[in-house]
């Protein structure tokens, strides 16, 4: 925990000093007044007191009690404002960290989890250490300068009072360590309940369709029903130990009453050091109960802190230089890529693409198509090899720099929840509208846009889910055009559209092409008959090369799987399966 703790203070150390500062101070007013409660007692019974002297005593002590509310409110302040300039600071060296992470890092890990770690995690951070970390501060000073009066009062009973303290340790240990087991489940359960909301949520149509409603529903109950569990479990561990310490603490102090009882009855001990312990020694044991619960909460809040400690931690993609390819032919070198370490699946693969030439992958599923597309765009780094682009090793090239020399066309389009008008913008910010309504016009997006009631600007919905597959195809493609990368990434856009729609969006994409490096994913490979030249994969290596005829003269698995697929295009589904079986 100190670990965790010293690296958040160096996220604010501005902020972390002034509040210990303020904290010593709010402790120092709390403590001093102790003392002179402590010097009134012994006038009173030493028979030295005089009434100016009380006057001075209490005029005093006046004084700091007003200062006590002054700086109890700065300290209030000031802590706060620590725990805000710290969890702001995480927050924006997340966001940073993420856009540096490899794509490849947001396929790993689950949504749900990300997305709990950012903004689940921070704010548990920032609920508890504001709260606990002041106190602790205090009370621990506290106890320091409490105990230091009574030792030099009497450091006999000092001695027996503070005894306790190991005790109420080793109880708050043992009570931390089954904190920390059961916080993790705790967490666990927790993100288990948001993944499954999420899944509920966005699954609802497919749920729905499959009559699953019942029984997806039970699945998220069940979670929600574990993190009800948990959160009790969670609660009520610390209590017990918590209560026992407290329970501790009171017998040492009837300990200490019943020595300075004796103390008193042998002549060791004034009346006034007795009533001095009476008062101040409780008054010892109050910072030191709230310290005991205030460690237990942030021993759980330290379980949160470490998930985002070691989310910041995760490797960045090497940043890379914006650098400017000369030209845009693509060239794999020896290229091999593992997803997790020693499974390699792309082995060895090697190919030129020349500049305004199309490449086309083909293959079984699972063979490595999208990968090879994945690595050119860097969302991945390979393992082994090198990818150049002009030359230049994507490696070597920040990956902004990289996404700017290409346009991607995927199957699965993501718009934004904004008008058409601007999810095409999206492509290239600073374009105008002319140029804007241009591509919007060449991807024949105008067609279906100006039938709808507020035309170019109507909103798209969340994910675009108020737009057929082939309109929103059809915005992607129109924001390609705008971005016109001199590289194109196609996974073969028509493979899953209405014949009409596959007409309008191949006519689309020839625009988008015309005199641009492409590769393209095919799924029917009579979309790629054209193409210069056609790689064929088989579970991460390079099977076959060359054109569609030397393809189908090679006889080999482009030549069966290309016949596969004719077969395949004659296939018709029989509408008379009720009739057949009258
Ligand atoms: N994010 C990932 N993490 C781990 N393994 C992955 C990941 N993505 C793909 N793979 C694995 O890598 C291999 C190649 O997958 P890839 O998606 O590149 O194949 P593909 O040829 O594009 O398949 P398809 O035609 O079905 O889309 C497969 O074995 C797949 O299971």
């Amino acid at each position: 925990m100190i670990k965790h703790l010293l690296y958040i203070f160096k996220t604010a150390p501005d902020e972390v000093r002034r509040s210990i500062l303020l904290e010593l101070l709010h402790s120092l007013f709390i403590a001093v007044p102790t003392g002179f409660l402590l010097l009134i007692i012994q006038d009173l019974f030493s028979g030295q007191a005089s009434p100016w002297r009380l006057t001075v005593y209490v005029m005093i002590l006046v004084v700091f009690l007003i200062g006590q509310l002054f700086v109890s409110v700065k300290t209030i302040i000031g802590s706060n404002t620590m725990t805000y300039a710290i969890s702001t600071h995480l927050r924006i060296r997340l966001g940073t960290h993420l856009q540096r992470l490899s794509m490849g890092t947001f396929k790993q890990r689950d949504p749900g989890d990300l997305a709990a770690v950012v903004l689940q995690d921070v704010a548990n951070f920032e609920l508890i250490f504001g709260h606990t970390i002041g106190n602790m501060a205090g009370g621990v000073f506290a106890t320091l300068i409490i105990s230091i009066f009574l030792f030099i009062t009497d450091w006999r009973l000092a001695l027996v009072l503070l005894a306790a303290l190991p005790l109420c340790w080793a109880m708050i240990q043992v009570s931390n360590y089954l904190v920390v087991r059961q916080g993790k489940k705790h967490v666990q359960a927790r993100n288990e309940t948001g993944a499954r909301f999420l899944e509920y949520v966005q699954g609802i149509r497919h749920i729905k369709s499959f009559g699953m409603t019942g029984s997806r529903f039970s699945t998220l109950e069940t979670a929600l029903n574990d993190f009800r569990k948990t959160s009790i479990r969670t609660e009520a561990i610390p209590g017990p130990f918590v209560m026992t310490a407290g329970i501790v603490l009171e017998l040492f102090f009837l300990l200490m009453l019943g020595m300075a009882v004796t103390f008193l009855s042998n002549g060791t001990l004034g009346i006034a050091t007795l009533i001095t312990f009476l008062i101040i020694g409780y008054r010892l044991y109050e910072p030191i109960k709230v310290l005991l619960v205030d460690y237990v909460v942030l021993r759980y809040m330290n379980i949160s802190l470490g998930r985002v400690i070691e989310l910041l931690k995760t490797r960045e993609q090497s940043a890379g230089e914006r650098l400017t390819p000369p030209r845009y032919d693509i060239s794999f070198d020896n290229v091999s890529f593992a997803y997790h370490p020693g499974k390699n699946v792309l082995e060895n693969i090697s190919f030129h693409v020349p500049e305004c030439s199309m490449l086309a992958l083909a293959g079984p599923s699972g063979s490595g198509k999208t990968t090879i597309t994945s690595l050119i765009a860097r969302f991945w780094d390979t393992t082994q090899g090198a990818i150049k682009i002009g030359g230049t090793d994507v490696k070597n090239m920040e990956p902004a720099a990289v996404y700017s020399c290409i346009s991607e066309v995927f199957q699965e389009v993501y718009l934004f929840d904004d008008s058409i008008y601007n999810n095409i913008r999206f492509g290239r910010m600073d374009a105008t509208e002319t140029e804007i309504l241009e591509a919007a016009e060449t991807a024949q997006v105008l067609d279906f846009a100006m039938e709808l009631p507020e035309g170019i600007h109507s909103m798209t919905g969340e994910g675009g889910n108020k737009l057929s597959g082939g309109q929103k195809q059809r915005i992607s493609i129109a924001r390609a055009l705008l971005k016109n990368a001199p590289v194109i990434l196609l996974d073969e856009a028509t493979a899953s559209l209405d014949p009409e729609n596959e007409i309008y969006i191949q006519e689309a994409i020839q625009q988008l092409v015309k005199g641009k490096t492409v590769i393209v994913i095919a799924h029917k490979l009579a979309t790629i008959k054209h193409a210069d030249m056609i790689l064929v994969l088989n579970n991460g290596t390079v099977e076959e090369r060359g054109t569609h005829e030397m393809l189908l003269a090679r006889g080999g698995l482009y030549s069966h799987l290309w016949e596969r697929q004719q077969a395949a295009d004659g296939w018709l589904i029989s509408g008379d399966s009720c009739l057949a079986q009258d």
